[in-house]
């Protein structure tokens, strides 16, 4: 734990080291997802899983656009809002992710009521949105800095998907074509906020340990799809493969 005050250059430096050691890239799944070894099921089960990771990004936003006092800053954040939602029925990130899901053979209603969710995505998601919630407007921002980490993340997943598996197709992965520039103009904006905010030792601290937590959310929701669909070992109520969607033939 460094308790001198970093320079903001530095400062950057330690945030972008919390991610080489710790963004989701690094997890298991990733690896098994994108070099074509994932079954159809476990497909199914991520995309199922992350929705609702999709859709409380928006709730979790509007609430740290509660948070800021100056009318700049909101105006800059409510793009996300807009990006996800979308400016119409119709457009926006949540319906390009029910394009996927739909594509996998899942019904709507169904994937909108997340009743077959796995529990800990259900708390991760939540801890996340609870974080922006009760900790500083500093630190919420700093947890939404793993976007400095995703257009990569996002460009090996989909090149690699689009490579081995043959019911994905740009089409139905639009989400993702979308992030890259979304992401690199939100991560860069949070980079600067962080970095001219965070003034003492103390901030500082708390944003690299926001960037951790903010890690760990996105990688407890990989261990649980692992621990459920790749080792089987279902809990309760989580979407069972084989059932509710529609097979794979019909499906894609
Ligand atoms: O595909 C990914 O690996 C990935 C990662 C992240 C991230 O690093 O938090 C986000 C997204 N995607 C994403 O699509 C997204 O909308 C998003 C919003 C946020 C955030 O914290 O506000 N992270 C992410």
């Amino acid at each position: 734990m460094s308790q001198t005050l970093l320079s903001p250059e530095d400062l950057e430096a330690a945030l972008r080291n919390v991610g080489a050691e710790r963004y989701h890239n690094k997890h298991r799944f990733h690896a098994r997802q994108y070099s074509g070894k994932c079954s159809f099921e476990e497909i199914q089960a991520w995309a199922l899983n992350r929705y609702y990771y999709q859709s409380m990004i928006p709730i979790k936003d509007a609430i740290v656009l509660t948070r800021f006092t100056d009318a700049e800053d909101r105006r800059q954040w409510r793009k996300r809002i807009e990006d996800h939602d979308g400016l119409k029925p119709g457009d926006g990130g949540i319906e390009r992710w029910l394009k996927l899901t739909d594509s996998l053979g899942f019904p709507r209603d169904y994937v909108e009521s997340t009743a077959g969710i796995l529990p800990a995505t259900r708390f991760a998601v939540d801890a996340y949105v609870t974080l922006v919630r009760d900790r500083s407007p500093l630190e919420a921002v700093a947890s939404s800095l793993t976007e400095l980490f995703s257009p990569n993340i996002i460009g090996e997943r989909m090149s690699g998907m689009l490579a081995n598996y043959d019911y994905v197709s740009k089409d139905t992965l639009a989400y993702f074509s979308y992030r890259p520039t979304q992401a690199k103009r939100d991560a860069d904006w949070a980079l600067d906020y962080v970095k001219s905010h965070a003034t003492t030792v103390e901030q500082q601290q708390a944003v690299i340990n926001a960037l951790k937590f903010k890690c760990n959310v996105l990688w407890a929701q990989l261990d649980a799809l692992w621990s459920a669909y790749v080792d089987h070992y279902l809990p309760p109520d989580a979407w069972v493969p084989g059932t509710i969607a529609a097979p794979r033939s019909k499906a894609a």
